[in-house]
């Protein structure tokens, strides 16, 4: 019987999954199919692809007379859609992103009850993703009580970074409270340096910036590749402005909105998560391809403040790694907005980078370099996939090898 995993990467309204086949204990994984439930707490859709990129399935969930549903019953769907189509495997496991570990789970770890209680105290460090992320870790438990599932975190690959990356500046009490600068997106960071050798060659392990730019958004400075700095810190609310949430701000602006304009701190969390970023300058959206899309001033500001703040963080991710030898761009906007690249690029002009438009421009989905020959810093689109990593992590920890190394095997 062939054997699988089952990845879940959980948001607020979005479950992203990915199913891989499992051929060996420790052979590479092939992925069977991938796919979204969209629409939890509302009208789900269940929407899959298979092995080729087609489309398998793209139907309305409904177990009952009720169109609102949560997690249980989005997960009820996906295994029933799961034993349907991938019928003559064994589940072995299920992986799952989980944004916070603080600073007790430097590793990926197989969930216990005392564990998920634990990551329950990091909700308020990122409230919009980690009570998704443990919602589906209960809603799977409560559906299947003995499979397998393993928490993979964003934190994790941030832990090699100096002590001076991660300190606040706050008295020692403070920080020996846990209040740090953690760092976010690490599976992404993670999959992308363990491909940068096949692609960068020698000058992978040199001073690599990658530029993770999704809904939410951050860069990591690598040295080796490893993280030696993140523009993210405490909570994935620093650092670049993003799609609703405002990165890195005065925190005595934090103190005016609650002293001086009366909010609670209910009111300063919805502002600072969910109504700023790009949907607060542009009044528009948060979503790049709608305020690329816009005409009105309040939509270009938008994009001159978000590409002034990535020109801005490059140069203080710079500093730190001492130069800049490559630019590897990744998530939805990082692969897909040409335009967003290229104005990045002009602004790095004066680090070394000279992109070639052409490349840049031109319509491709795969690793590309899109920086001319003779660019002192080379330039990168590399799609991202933290759906493999959080596999792979999993695949490791069913086999009691702790993490993955990926330095160790070159993947
Ligand atoms: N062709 C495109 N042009 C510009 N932005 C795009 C394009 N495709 C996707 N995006 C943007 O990518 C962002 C979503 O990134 P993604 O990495 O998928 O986010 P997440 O995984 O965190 O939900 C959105 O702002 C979306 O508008
Ligand atoms: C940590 C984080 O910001 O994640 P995402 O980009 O998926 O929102
Ligand atoms: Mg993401």
């Amino acid at each position: 019987m062939k054997q699988a995993l089952l990845v879940i990467n959980s948001g607020s309204s979005s479950v992203k999954f990915a199913a891989y086949d499992v051929a060996r204990p420790d052979s590479a994984l092939a992925r069977i199919a991938n796919g979204r439930i969209e629409g939890i707490g509302g009208k789900p859709r269940l929407l899959v692809w298979g092995q080729d990129g087609a489309l398998l399935e793209d139907s309305r969930i409904s177990v009952s007379a009720d169109p609102v549903l949560g997690p249980e019953e989005a997960f009820e769907a996906l295994f029933d859609w799961l034993g349907r189509h991938a019928a003559g495997r064994t589940l072995l496991a299920v992986g799952h992103r989980v944004v916070h570990g603080g600073e007790r789970f430097a590793r990926p770890a197989r969930v216990t009850p005392e564990i998920l209680a634990q990551l329950d105290g990091f909700t308020p460090l990122a409230p919009l993703h980690q009570p998704h992320n443990l919602s589906a870790i209960r809603a799977i438990a409560s559906l299947l009580p003995e499979l397998a599932q393993v928490a993979c975190f964003d934190t994790e690959f941030h832990a090699t970074q100096p002590w001076v990356a991660q300190a606040c500046a706050l008295p020692r009490h403070i920080t020996e409270a846990g209040v740090k600068r953690y760092g976010f997106h690490g599976l992404s960071y993670e999959y992308i340096a363990s491909v940068l050798p096949g692609h960068l060659g020698a000058a992978a392990n040199g001073r690599v910036v990658v530029a993770h730019l999704g809904n939410g958004a951050s860069l990591c400075a690598m040295q080796d590749r490893r993280s030696v700095a993140s523009t993210m810190g405490f909570t994935a609310l620093d650092g670049l402005m993003m799609g609703t949430r405002c990165g890195s701000l005065d925190p005595g602006v934090v103190l005016y909105l609650m002293s001086g304009l009366g909010m609670s701190v209910q009111a300063v969390e919805k502002l600072l998560y969910e109504q700023s970023g790009l949907l607060g300058v542009s009044g528009i959206s948060g979503d790049m391809r709608t305020v690329e899309a816009s005409d009105t001033p309040e939509a270009r500001q938008a994009i001159e403040l978000y590409v002034y703040r990535v020109g801005q963080q490059l140069g203080s991710l710079a500093a730190p790694l001492g130069g800049l030898d490559a630019l590897v761009f990744t998530a939805g906007i990082g692969e897909n907005s040409a335009s967003l690249r290229r104005r990045v690029c002009e602004d790095a002009a004066w680090l070394g980078v000279a992109l070639d438009e052409d490349a840049n421009q031109a319509q491709a989905s795969g690793p590309r370099c899109i920086s001319t020959p003779g660019s002192r810093v080379a330039v990168w689109v590399i799609p991202t996939n933290e759906e493999l990593m959080i596999a792979r992590h999993t695949q490791a920890v069913l086999q009691g090898r702790g993490a993955h190394d990926w330095r160790a095997d070159g993947m």
